[in-house]
């Protein structure tokens, strides 16, 4: 299969190494950035199989484009493209939001005479890092992979898309494009622009001392990590969420205004009962528990803040053939020792790495 990836940050370049991983035989990818740094470091690793010089012809033979630029860029590009691309080609994105550019490009290939399908595609995994070189094979791993076909999508197109989609570890899910982004909006928008609007707050209110800033720890770092994200992509995405956002902040700031309510009142019963539900329902979401049939064998081990302990760690559980299938640091913790999460394959696996860890005087943690 022919594949072109257009924009290799983050997300492109996850794609390209994640498809590289478990195709590479039968998989040629043909790569574009605008940026040269990103394409040269991508095809020197071995992630993309050719730099395309320009955006049109390059992808003619393509039977898959995945277009993984900011959402803003996603028509144009569509756009350009669509003269040059083979018939049947199926293009898809992998962008924060459906609604604007599913309808836009629906318009556009009902005008066109080429015939060409596009299915909008968003993964549910990702992290506040940017560029290629945060760019990981396993980022797809047991995550949501939402699909917002068209209404004539042939079911055919859909089908090879979320065999791919399998292939890469993570699991398909069909919705509309409307409720994508008014989901979206609730469980991922509206919380970036939260965190953002925290740290303003820190910062706008801390003073020559930088107190705020030195005491700010624990609830608030892992509150505030997706502040952090590429501004660049979540501008673009607040402006191609506008409605569905506008609606959503409606109801969070009655939340607020009832909780300010509460507080004005001293009214305890409804303070604690506004706390005691948040728990009650947050304690029901489960870290990685994505889909019943995809259940993930992981531990939590203290890894000591120096070089060679991650090293360390790993040799010990490939000495005791115990194949590692994911890796790394855990960003939400209060303190900065470091604690390392280990995915291995099944039960077995994890039982054996706690033993063996355990033997070694690691601290683990589930
Ligand atoms: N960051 C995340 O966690 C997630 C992001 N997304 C979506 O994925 C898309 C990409 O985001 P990231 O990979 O995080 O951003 P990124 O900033 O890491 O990568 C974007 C890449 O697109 C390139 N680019 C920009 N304009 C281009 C153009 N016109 N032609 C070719 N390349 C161009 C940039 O040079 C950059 O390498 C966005 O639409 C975002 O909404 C989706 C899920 C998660
Ligand atoms: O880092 C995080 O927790 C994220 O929220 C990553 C993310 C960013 C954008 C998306 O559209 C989906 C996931």
């Amino acid at each position: 299969m022919r594949i072109g990836i257009i924009g290799l940050g983050l997300m492109g370049g996850s794609l390209a190494k994640a498809i590289k991983k478990v195709h590479a035989q039968n998989s040629y990818i043909i790569g574009y950035d605008t940026c040269p740094d990103s394409l040269r470091a991508a095809y020197e690793d071995g992630a993309i199989d050719d730099m395309a010089a320009d955006r049109q012809n390059a992808f003619s033979s393509c039977n898959v484009i995945f277009i993984c630029t900011p959402v803003s860029r996603t028509y144009g590009i569509v756009e350009d493209l669509l003269p040059y691309v083979a018939t049947d080609c199926i293009i898809t994105d992998i962008g924060s939001t459906k609604y604007e550019v599913v309808t836009q490009i629906d318009s556009l290939l009902k005008t066109s005479t080429k015939r060409a399908y596009f299915v909008g595609g968003h993964p549910m995994t990702g992290s506040e890092k940017f560029g290629y070189s945060s760019a990981t094979s396993y980022l797809f791993e047991n995550a949501y992979y939402l699909l917002t076909p068209m209404s004539d999508t042939p079911d055919f197109i859909l089908f090879i898309l979320q065999k791919m989609i399998e292939r890469i570890g993570a699991i398909p899910l069909i919705l509309s494009a409307s409720y994508h982004d008014f989901a979206t909006a609730t469980i991922s928008h509206l919380p970036h622009i939260v965190a953002s609007s925290l740290v303003h707050l820190v910062r706008e209110n801390d003073g020559d001392n930088c107190h705020l800033h030195a005491l700010a720890a624990g609830g608030f770092k892992d509150i505030t990590r997706i502040a952090s994200s590429n501004p660049a992509i979540w501008s673009s995405i607040c402006l191609s969420n506008k409605e569905q956002l506008l609606k959503i902040f409606g109801r969070y700031q009655i939340i607020l205004d009832r909780f300010l309510e509460y507080l004005k009142e001293e009214d305890e019963g409804e303070l604690y009962h506004f706390f005691d539900a948040a728990r009650i329902y947050r304690n029901t979401f489960k870290e990685g528990d994505t889909h019943s049939s995809s259940k993930i064998y992981a531990l939590q081990v203290d890894a000591k803040d120096e070089p060679g302990s991650i090293a360390s760690i790993a040799n010990l559980l490939s000495e005791h053939h115990i194949n590692i299938k994911n890796i790394g640091i855990v960003n939400d913790r209060e303190f900065e020792a470091g604690v390392l999460k280990i995915v291995v394959e099944n039960k077995a696996s994890l039982l054996k790495a706690t033993e063996v860890l355990s033997k070694h005087h690691y601290t683990i943690y589930y």
